[in-house]
């Protein structure tokens, strides 16, 4: 049973950062003392943008959405100038600045943000829902280096064929959506190769060069990448397993969770580890 909120009910803290249409504040819920991230939207800036039907289906999708690397929404309320969604709080903030960083992150580290990424998205196919913006940007960390999936503000219900007004990166978006096809759930395969690429490497395959974005479309269009000789084989295996023109060539989610490259930097399973302190 949903409860209604309202501002009164929180201690608002330090600004965490801000996106588009909004900021988000760390938060606590006055009787619980629980603390959430609480992202503040203005109204007028949402309809300046026409973007009030995608603030609803962003609500819908998230809210009921359970898995460990989706990030939760907890509920919303709004007043006469600003919606607020109260959201799960992510301590260690945007996956994109920690990369940042320390540049690339190693097979290992990269491998298990990826296993889970996969897990979070073979869970929202499951309920024939597409993200359709999986970049760093929109991925966030917890306090044990979880991952977590936020801002379903463009998520849909597949298939789509709604046109994706392009503000920010294009670096993420597959050939279909660059020419504009018809585009299902496979389009989070192809942005699941290029966030593998990106956490690899540093920087994404089809990289805005200073060249302006139409080649950027080109060498998506094209598929035209290379990968850097630092990345093993495994790992170049299951990049080029999902940069694959064609969605229906892209390896499907269930085999991502199968791939070497997934299983060999896994941790071992509590089964066996309890069982061999017996040996
Ligand atoms: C992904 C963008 C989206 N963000 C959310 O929804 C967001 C939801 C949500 N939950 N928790 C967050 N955590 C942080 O943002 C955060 C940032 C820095 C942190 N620091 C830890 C200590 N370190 C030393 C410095 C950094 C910690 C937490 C965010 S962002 C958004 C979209 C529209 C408007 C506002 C925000």
């Amino acid at each position: 049973t949903p409860r209604l909120w309202a501002l009164n009910n929180f201690d608002i803290g330090t600004g965490l950062g801000k996106g588009q249409f909004g900021r988000v504040y760390i938060a606590r819920e006055k009787t619980s003392s629980f603390i959430v991230a609480l992202k503040v939207l203005k109204i007028s800036e949402l309809i300046k943008n026409n973007a009030e039907k995608q603030l609803v289906r962003e609500v819908e999708i998230q809210a009921n959405l359970r898995h460990p690397n989706i990030l939760r929404l907890y509920g919303h309320f709004h007043d006469e100038k600003y919606v607020f969604l109260i959201l799960e709080y992510a301590a260690k903030g945007e996956l994109f600045r920690h990369l940042k960083k320390c540049t690339r992150f190693t097979e290992k580290r990269t491998s298990r943000y990826i296993a889970q990424m996969a897990g979070a998205l073979g869970y929202i196919h499951k309920k024939h829902v597409i993200h359709r913006d999986i970049k760093p940007e929109n991925l966030l960390l917890d306090m044990n280096d979880q991952l977590k999936i936020a801002d379903f503000g463009w998520s849909v219900h597949a298939p789509s064929q709604r046109r994706k007004t392009l503000c920010g990166t294009k670096d993420y978006l597959p050939p279909e959506m660059v020419e504009n096809q018809p585009h299902d759930e496979k389009i989070d395969l192809w942005s699941l190769g290029v966030l593998c690429y990106e956490l690899l490497t540093g920087n994404a395959p089809f990289e805005e060069s200073a060249n302006g974005r139409d080649t950027t479309y080109k060498r998506i269009a094209k598929v035209e990448f290379t990968i850097p000789d630092h990345v093993s084989a495994d790992a170049r295996d299951l990049i080029g397993s999902l940069l694959q023109r064609d969605p229906n060539k892209r390896l499907p989610i269930k085999d991502v969770l199968n791939h070497p490259w997934i299983l060999k930097h896994q941790k071992p399973s509590n089964v066996l580890r309890t069982t061999n302190k017996f040996f």
